[in-house]
Parts: structure tokens; C-alpha cells; sequence
């Protein structure tokens, strides 16, 4: 895989530092999450293919500890506030004085500088300081952030997956390690450049929810269908909104313009009524195959299950029976294989990762005999 031999420190976070973990291990390298002492169970969703050790960074044997795994890998992923890892004695100044090939990835809300870098926030708080959340939602409506996938995790764990790709790389080149300074406001906001950049085409000069790609426009919407579900559709250029339009069974010629912007409201009641006539099977047939751009509203435990998703692989089935997305892209010559089998238990993995760092069997026991270290292998195996 893509990834075969790096090596990752991730230190347990909330879900976007878990994801951007998640990618890597996906796509071959090997992660070791860093969890807490004293913690029962671990929060991250996203543990596919992780190990864990758990370790108490608040005393100064578990600082070196640390300092020892990050020496013998190739990144740190830290998910805390500016100025934590600094305060523990693990600041990038440390680490990579002592492995200047290290990559240091930062993943906060705020970046490491600015008024807000010590605040606390989550997804909403950093899609709202990127522009993009005043963008989204209907007409009349307040904006209302799309669950926390634009800031947590593609402005954010795929953003730092990204740097971290890209620092890997450079190191080929110069040996060298870097910070990265992953900061979810920007990795948003960059997420949704073309916001920005397409407003000369005049895309979005009306008010919310009154623009073509921001719920305005009927044909780039979604319709109730007789059975309660819903179809999207996405019918922009006119030679698909021709079909759209033919398979709704309408006449074109008894309708307004597609962009007669001041009759869209009339037009979306007129598609509203229609859609309302059929189930979403039914609609799903009609339109399958045709370039009318519509398609059904599919629920997560559907979308697997649906033709085309299904003759792709698009989704997997893990050790548990747990369905989830298979990684993405596909690489064709190294595809990731991710891991199907269970989650890592919080200090699963504590004696035989620190052993393969070159710990020996009696300075683990006094770790472990300390408090320092936790290892539940034995939970792990009930
Ligand atoms: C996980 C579910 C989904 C959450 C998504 C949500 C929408 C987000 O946006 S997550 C993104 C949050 N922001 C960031 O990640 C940006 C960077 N991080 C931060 O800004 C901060 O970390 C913070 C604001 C997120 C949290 O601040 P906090 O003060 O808590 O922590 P820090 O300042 O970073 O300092 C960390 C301290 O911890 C010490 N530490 C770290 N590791 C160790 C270690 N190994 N040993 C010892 N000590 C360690 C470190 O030294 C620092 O100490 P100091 O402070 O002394 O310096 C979640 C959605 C719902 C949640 C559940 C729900 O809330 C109910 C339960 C509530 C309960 O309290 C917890 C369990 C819940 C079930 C809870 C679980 C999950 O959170 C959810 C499911």
C-alpha cells in the first residue's frame, strides 16, 4: 500500500484528528493511537487498523515514553489546543530536535496563532469563522451547518491527511521533517474555494437559498416522493434539464424558462406536485440510465446496498457485520486495504508496541507497576 512502512503517533482526539488517522491506516501505515490512562472506552468511531497504547502524559515517565515513540516514527498527529504539547514538554522544538526527519501535524480548530488559537470550538464554530456557513441554507432560514463533516473532517482530517501526504513526500527530497499547521477554519474554507472564486460568474449575488446551487434553484434540489422518501436532482446544463423535464412527463413549451429566475417558485411547486405522484422506486426507474441528473435520496444503511454502489465495492462490511465506505480513491496499483477486523481497546496494544521500541520487559513492568502505562490485552481477548 501507499503507505507501507510509515509510521504514525496519533494521539487520541474527538473525530477529526481520529479520521485523519483513519486515512493513513487505511492506506497502509502504521498507527498507533495514544490514548489516556484510566479510560474504559475509547471514543474513536474511526479506529480501523489502529493500535493503542495508553499512556499518562501528565507524569514525566510518560513524557519520555512518548518522546521515544515519536523518535523511531515518521509523524505525531496532535488534536489538541494550541499550547498543550508545548505545556507537556512536547512541543515540535522537543520532538524534532531529536528527530529532525519527524512530521508534526497540528489539527485544531483556530491554527497555532491568532486571538482565537487557545479557544475551544467545534465543527460549527470554524465552518461559521470560514465565510462558508453564512452560505449555507434555505431561503428565509438561519444557516444551519450540514452535520460536522465540512470542518471536522474535509476541512480538517483530510486536510492534514493531505499535509501530511504532502510533507512525506518533500522529505524524500530534503530528509527533513516539518509542522504542519492544520487549521479546520482554513482547511474549510479552502475546502470551498470555488465559493470564493466563482463569484465573478455571478453565482452568488443573491441572498441564501435564493441562488442556483444553494436550494434556489428547482431543478437542483430535492422532491418529496408519494412513499415519503425523496429524489435529488441536479438537472444544471439544459440538455438535462430537457430530460429532466421529459421525464417528469411535463411540456417544456407550457412551462417558464429553466432560468427565468422570478418563475422558479412556480416551477418548483409544479415539480413538488409531480414528484408526489410516484414512489421513489418508481421515479429511480424512470430516470435510471438517463442524463436527466436525478437520483435517489438513499439513507446510510441503503446506500451500500444500491446497484451501482454495490457493483463497485463502494461499501464494506467489517469483522462485526459493521457496514462503512471503503476508503477513497482507489489507487490501481496500490489500492488501500483497510483493516475489517475489530477496534482497538483503550492500552490493547501497550506491552507489545513499547517492547517493539525497544523497551525492555522489566522497564515496562515498572511502567505498568506505575501507572504509567496501562495494558488491557485481556479485555481485549473477552
Ligand atoms: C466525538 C464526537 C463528535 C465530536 C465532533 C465535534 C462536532 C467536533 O467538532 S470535534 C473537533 C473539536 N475541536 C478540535 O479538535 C480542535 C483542536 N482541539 C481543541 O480545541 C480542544 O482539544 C477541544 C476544544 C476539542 C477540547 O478542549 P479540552 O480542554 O478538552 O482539551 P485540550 O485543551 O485540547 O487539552 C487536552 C488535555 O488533555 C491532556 N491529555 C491529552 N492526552 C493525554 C494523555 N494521554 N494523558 C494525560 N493527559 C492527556 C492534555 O495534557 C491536556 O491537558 P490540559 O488541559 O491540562 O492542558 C462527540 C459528540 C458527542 C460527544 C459525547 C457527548 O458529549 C456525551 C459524553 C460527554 C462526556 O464528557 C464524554 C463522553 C461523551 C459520550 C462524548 C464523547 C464524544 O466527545 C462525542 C461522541
Amino acid at each position: 500500500m501507499a503507505l507501507a512502512g510509515v509510521r504514525v503517533i496519533e494521539l487520541a482526539g474527538l473525530a477529526p484528528a481520529p479520521f485523519c488517522g483513519m486515512i493513513l491506516s487505511d492506506f497502509g501505515a502504521r498507527v498507533i493511537r495514544v490514548d489516556r490512562t484510566k479510560v474504559t472506552m475509547a471514543m474513536d468511531a474511526q479506529a480501523r487498523g489502529k493500535q493503542s497504547v495508553a499512556l499518562n502524559l501528565k507524569s514525566p515517565q510518560g513524557v519520555a515514553v512518548l518522546k521515544k515513540l515519536c523518535l523511531q516514527s515518521d509523524i505525531v498527529l496532535e488534536p489538541f489546543r494550541k499550547g498543550v504539547m508545548e505545556k507537556l514538554g512536547l512541543g515540535p522544538e522537543e520532538l524534532l530536535k531529536e528527530n529532525p526527519r519527524l512530521i508534526y501535524a497540528r489539527l485544531t480548530g483556530y491554527g497555532q496563532s491568532g486571538s482565537y488559537a487557545k479557544s475551544a470550538g467545534h465543527d460549527i464554530n470554524y465552518l461559521a469563522m470560514s465565510g462558508l456557513l453564512s452560505m449555507l441554507g434555505r431561503s428565509s432560514e438561519k444557516p444551519y451547518a450540514p452535520l460536522n463533516l465540512v470542518a471536522d473532517f474535509a476541512g480538517g482530517g483530510l486536510m492534514c491527511a493531505l499535509g501530511i501526504v504532502l510533507a512525506l513526500l518533500e522529505r524524500n527530497e530534503s530528509g527533513q521533517g516539518q509542522i504542519i499547521d492544520a487549521s479546520m477554519v482554513e482547511g474549510a474554507a479552502y475546502v470551498g474555494s470555488f465559493m470564493w472564486k466563482s463569484r465573478s460568474l455571478g453565482l452568488w449575488n443573491r441572498p441564501r437559498g435564493e441562488n442556483m446551487l444553494d436550494s434556489g434553484a428547482p431543478f437542483y434540489d430535492t422532491y418529496q416522493t408519494s412513499d415519503g422518501k425523496h429524489m435529488a436532482v441536479g438537472a444544471i446544463e439544459p440538455q438535462f434539464y430537457d430530460h429532466l423535464i421529459k421525464g417528469l412527463g411535463l411540456d417544456a413549451a407550457s412551462l417558464p424558462a429553466q432560468m427565468s429566475i422570478s418563475d422558479w417558485t412556480e416551477l418548483r411547486r409544479t415539480f413538488t406536485q409531480v414528484f408526489a405522484q410516484k414512489t421513489q422506486a418508481e421515479w429511480s426507474r424512470i430516470f435510471d440510465g438517463t442524463d436527466a441528473c436525478v437520483t435517489p435520496v438513499l439513507p446510510l444503511d441503503e446506500a451500500g446496498s444500491h446497484p451501482h454502489n454495490r457493483e463497485r465495492g463502494s461499501f464494506l462490511k467489517d469483522a462485526q457485520g459493521e457496514v462503512s465506505p471503503r476508503p477513497a480513491p482507489v489507487l490501481s496499483r496500490t489500492p488501500a486495504r483497510p483493516c475489517l477486523s475489530r477496534d482497538p481497546v483503550v492500552g490493547e496494544h501497550t506491552r507489545s508496541v513499547l517492547g517493539e521500541y525497544g523497551f525492555d520487559p522489566d522497564h515496562i513492568e515498572q511502567l505498568l507497576s506505575a501507572g504509567v502505562v496501562e495494558c488491557n490485552e485481556a479485555k481485549a481477548r473477552l
